[in-house]
């Protein structure tokens, strides 16, 4: 992979926080020259410190940012894309390749503001931080092989990157594994939360809900079997599983409710490409 990213060329973040201080992490750790890389920011990064401190170059606005990056991610809020896209006119090229990892925001949208050029819109997630990330990406049809393939490095380098061939399933992508990360955090939540009602001590049960959620998921990366057979191989009959499978999979259970959740987020997505 660090091969992948010498041939990356400058590259500029714009938005340093969550998810684009995630990623540029990701980039670092998989050999990315921190010489390539700039980040304009005007709240400066906070969590970028150390990064800064690597070599990074750190911006506070367009004019302190040197022209020609050959890749611009745009990692800021949905919200501030149609100000901040303009102020980034005058520092592209005519092919400089715009990845946007802001949820909601269409290509037509970013085209609109920067005009007719190449951009791949990417959904990646925070796992990244600790390259178990995963990111579905779509590329417009200006984007070339060469150009694919360094978007596909820059992303791949937290993890894996599925490529989507309509860009309205991006937003299901937002919906199961963007967002995906808080519904495992609050899964932990809920899981020391009913130990604590169980009788355990609330640090003990954090604890156990933790490792728990860790382990598992880290199960299901290395073993080769589906979740179906590893929840089957938990469970055994009239056993304890079994109790509270009966009540997670009724059919007002766990399934239903996170469909509706999944779907709430990517409902949530189209809304704001339409905003
Ligand atoms: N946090 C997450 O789990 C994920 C976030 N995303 C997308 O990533 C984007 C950023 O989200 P977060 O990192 O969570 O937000 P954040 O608030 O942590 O980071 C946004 C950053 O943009 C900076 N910023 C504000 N105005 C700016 C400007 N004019 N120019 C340059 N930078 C500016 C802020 O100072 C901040 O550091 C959003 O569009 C979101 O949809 C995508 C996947 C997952
Ligand atoms: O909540 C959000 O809008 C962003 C996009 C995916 C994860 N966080």
């Amino acid at each position: 992979m660090a091969g992948a990213l010498e041939t990356a060329g400058r590259v500029l973040l714009v938005g340093g926080g969550n998810m684009g201080g995630a990623m540029l992490r990701g980039w670092l750790e998989a050999g990315l020259d921190p010489a390539a890389v700039a980040v304009l920011d005007p709240n400066g990064a906070p969590l970028l410190a150390d990064i800064v401190s690597r070599g990074v170059r750190l911006a506070a606005a367009p004019a302190e940012v040197e022209r020609g990056a050959d890749t611009v991610i745009l990692a800021v809020k949905p919200q501030v894309m149609e100000a901040v896209l303009p102020t980034l006119l005058p520092l592209l090229a005519d092919d400089t390749l715009i990845v946007s990892v802001a949820a909601g925001r269409t290509v037509a949208s970013i085209e609109a503001a920067l005009g007719e050029r190449p951009v791949v819109r990417a959904m990646p997630n925070t796992p990244a931080l600790v390259n178990r990330g995963i990111t579905g990406a779509y590329p417009n049809a200006r984007v070339t092989g060469p150009m694919r393939a360094r978007a596909q490095a820059l992303l791949e380098s937290s993890g894996p990157v599925e490529w989507v061939e309509r860009e309205a399933l991006i937003d299901a992508v937002t919906g199961v594994s963007g967002s995906g990360p808080a519904y495992v955090f609050l899964l932990a939540e809920a899981l020391a939360e009913a130990g604590v009602a169980a009788g355990l001590d609330p640090a003990l049960a954090m604890r156990l809900a933790r490792h728990t959620v860790a382990g598992a998921g880290e199960l299901m990366i290395r073993s080769g079997d589906e979740p179906a057979q590893l929840r089957r191989n938990v469970t055994s009959p009239n056993g304890t599983t079994q109790a509270a499978l009966e009540i997670l999979m009724a059919d007002d259970g766990f399934g239903p409710l996170l469909r509706r959740a999944v779907l709430a987020a990517r409902d949530r997505a189209e809304a704001l490409s339409r905003a």
